[in-house]
């Protein structure tokens, strides 16, 4: 009997990463769809592991992009998911944010969006000079310029005047806070696949609290609260009460950035202004986010290799019948020249 095609995709990921990604729900649905998942050892040359027919990976550093050039260059055909430089351009709060402004949407119907009005920040100096701020409404969210996926790079704070801003460590972006009733939606982006879902934010300062308020107040991760918070039935009726934005319009941010960005795998947390009700604001994009939150995550992601390694497949093909065609003109041609000497004077 015929052996059945079976595809490899390596996979590069952090341990926690690994943890919470690669479930036995996954790996088995997948395998099952004639595609194994193998982990690849960063501490092994790329090139000597594989084949592969396509990478995936999260993880940063120059040896693993020296790495990842290499096996490009040897391996052209195969996708690496994503490019190095692509996800870097997510490491600098500002050059995340900067393709919501590259996105070409028209912006003519009931929702619109953009993003928060912000000023980056690189020294203690910039911060007491009253020109760079000056621009900005309190309460502000003071986010490290960086966000490279450590814990530093998550901690913020919500600074509700100026003299709050003295205590802060630059370089770091003052973002305007704006009033979102709590809830965040995070917008999985997993190729073609957009799913919508709300996540709890923070509350909303009121004119009262803003005034009755000194300093700041610091936080970190705040959509990321734990399943036992989770079950708590005050946190559920208040987020299932909050109105989805439209999924087409979701869908069109979500394409757009995904044109922008080159990528493949990444989410965005996008949040309403209350004032405004059809008003949104993209606050932050993340490269391959904790996929084994988004429901339904395994048929998702084993839909989306399998539409990857096709792809491969049929470049393949269509490289092989190339080269086919190519040497049967070089034959032909060969076969010409030499009917035309055999028929010189
Ligand atoms: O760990 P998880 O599953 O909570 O996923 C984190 C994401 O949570 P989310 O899926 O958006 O709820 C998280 O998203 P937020 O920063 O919470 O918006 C990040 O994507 C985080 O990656 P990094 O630390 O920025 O490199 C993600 O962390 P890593 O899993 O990549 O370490
Ligand atoms: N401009 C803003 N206005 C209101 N809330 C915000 C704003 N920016 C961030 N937040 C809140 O802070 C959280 C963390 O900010 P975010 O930029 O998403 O950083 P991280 O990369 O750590 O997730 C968001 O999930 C949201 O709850
Ligand atoms: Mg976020
Ligand atoms: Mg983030």
């Amino acid at each position: 009997m015929e052996e059945s095609v079976r595809y490899r995709i390596g996979y590069a990921l952090a341990p926690k990463k690994k943890n919470s990604f690669i479930q036995p729900s996954l790996v088995n649905l997948s395998r099952d769809r004639g595609i194994d998942l193998v982990q690849i050892d960063p501490s092994i040359p790329l090139l000597k592991q594989g084949p592969f027919d396509c990478v995936l990976h999260k993880l940063y550093g120059d040896d693993w992009k020296f790495q990842l050039q290499e096996f490009a260059i040897k391996n052209p055909n195969v996708p690496i998911i994503d490019r190095p430089n692509a996800i870097e351009r997510l490491h600098n709060r500002i050059s995340m944010l900067q393709v919501v402004s590259e996105l070409e949407i028209p912006q003519d119907s009931d929702d619109t969006f953009g993003i928060p009005s912000q000023v980056v920040v690189y020294d203690s100096i910039a911060l007491s000079d009253s020109s760079a701020v000056d621009a900005l409404r309190f309460p502000v969210i003071a986010k490290p310029l960086v966000a490279d996926g450590s814990a530093k790079s998550h901690k913020m704070s919500l600074v509700y005047h100026r003299a709050g801003l003295l205590k802060l460590k630059p370089p770091l972006v003052l973002q305007e806070f704006v009033n979102h009733g709590g809830v965040i939606f995070k917008v999985y982006v997993v190729g073609d696949y957009v799913k919508c879902v709300r996540r709890k934010s923070l509350p909303d300062v009121s004119e009262e609290k803003l005034e009755s308020t000194e300093g700041s107040m610091t936080f970190s991760q705040v959509s990321n609260i734990s399943t036992q918070d989770r079950r708590e039935k005050k946190y559920y009726e208040h987020l299932e009460e909050a109105e989805m934005p439209p999924l087409s319009f979701v869908t069109e941010i979500a394409r757009g950035l995904r044109r922008v960005t080159v990528l493949h795998l990444f989410n965005f947390d996008m949040i309403r202004d209350v004032k405004v009700g059809n008003h949104y604001f993209v606050i932050d994009i993340n490269y391959f986010p904790g996929y084994a939150k988004m429901p339904s995550y395994e048929t998702v992601l084993t839909d989306f290799f399998w539409d990857i390694v096709r792809k491969k497949e049929e470049q393949d093909r269509l490289e092989l019948d190339s080269e086919i065609d190519e040497d049967h003109d070089d034959n032909e041609e060969k076969v010409l020249s030499t009917n035309n000497c055999d028929g010189g004077e």
